[in-house]
């Protein structure tokens, strides 16, 4: 199995990325996790409560159990990979059965903060979009997907986001050995990535 973590900040397009890698290879033949799936559960808080929570440091990512899972897919056993929702911040309570893949995509924010799962990535890529761009993606989404309104996106942006993302994100540049930028569509790198995988099938 091949292992390929994709990070970058909130808006980067790492999704986008993913689903562009996606598009076109032999289905069934890629599998994808999210690191949002991997949220700490917090149904012990309010809606209240969890609306304070910093979902941009690391310690939100319940870690072990993403390794865990990462580790069970690699022994070839299929996971429940549980469903986050956006708009409670909390996990649904719904899993997916995700089996294991010739290739497994794990995709987010933090991955490649965590040693442990540096190490059991195979290969690392870094989708660099630049800060104004990122928010005002992130804005629209938001807005859009996630039912946030502007002010609650710019307050959070400015508190939480911007730090994190310079604290634990950017900095995660360093381990990448490829980085894409993607201020516009990148069909160059999608097409590299997509040869290296193809390798692999
Ligand atoms: N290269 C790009 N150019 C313009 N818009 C993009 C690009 N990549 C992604 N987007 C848009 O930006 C938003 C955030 O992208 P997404 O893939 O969800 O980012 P991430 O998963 O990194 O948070 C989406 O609405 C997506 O359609
Ligand atoms: O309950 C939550 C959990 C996370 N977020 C925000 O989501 C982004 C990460 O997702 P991307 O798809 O990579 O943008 C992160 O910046 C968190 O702030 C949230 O709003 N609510």
């Amino acid at each position: 199995m091949l292992i390929i973590g994709i990070a970058g900040g909130t808006g980067c397009g790492k999704t986008t990325v993913v689903n562009q890698i996606l598009n076109e290879l032999p289905e069934g033949e890629v599998g994808v996790i999210s690191q949002d799936s991997y949220y700490k559960d917090t149904t012990h808080l309010s809606y209240e409560e969890r609306v304070k929570i910093n979902f941009d440091h690391p310690r939100s990512i319940d870690f072990g159990l993403l390794a865990d899972h990462l580790k069970i897919l690699k022994s070839n056993k299929p996971i429940h990979q549980p469903v986050y929702s956006f708009v409670k911040h909390n996990r649904t309570g719904d899993t997916i059965l995700t089996h294991p893949r010739k290739v497994m995509i794990v995709e987010g924010i933090l991955i490649l903060t965590n040693p442990d799962l540096r190490k059991m990535f195979d290969i690392k890529i870094f989708v660099h979009a630049d800060t104004d761009e990122r928010l005002i993606r992130r804005l629209k989404r938001d807005i859009s997907e996630r039912g946030r309104d502007l002010d609650e996106v710019l307050t959070r942006y400015q508190t939480t986001l911007k730090p994190m993302h310079d604290q634990f994100i950017e900095p995660m540049k360093e381990y990448a050995d490829i980085i894409i930028p993607n201020n516009k569509y990148n069909t160059v790198a999608i097409d590299i990535v997509k040869t290296i995988i193809n390798e692999k099938l």
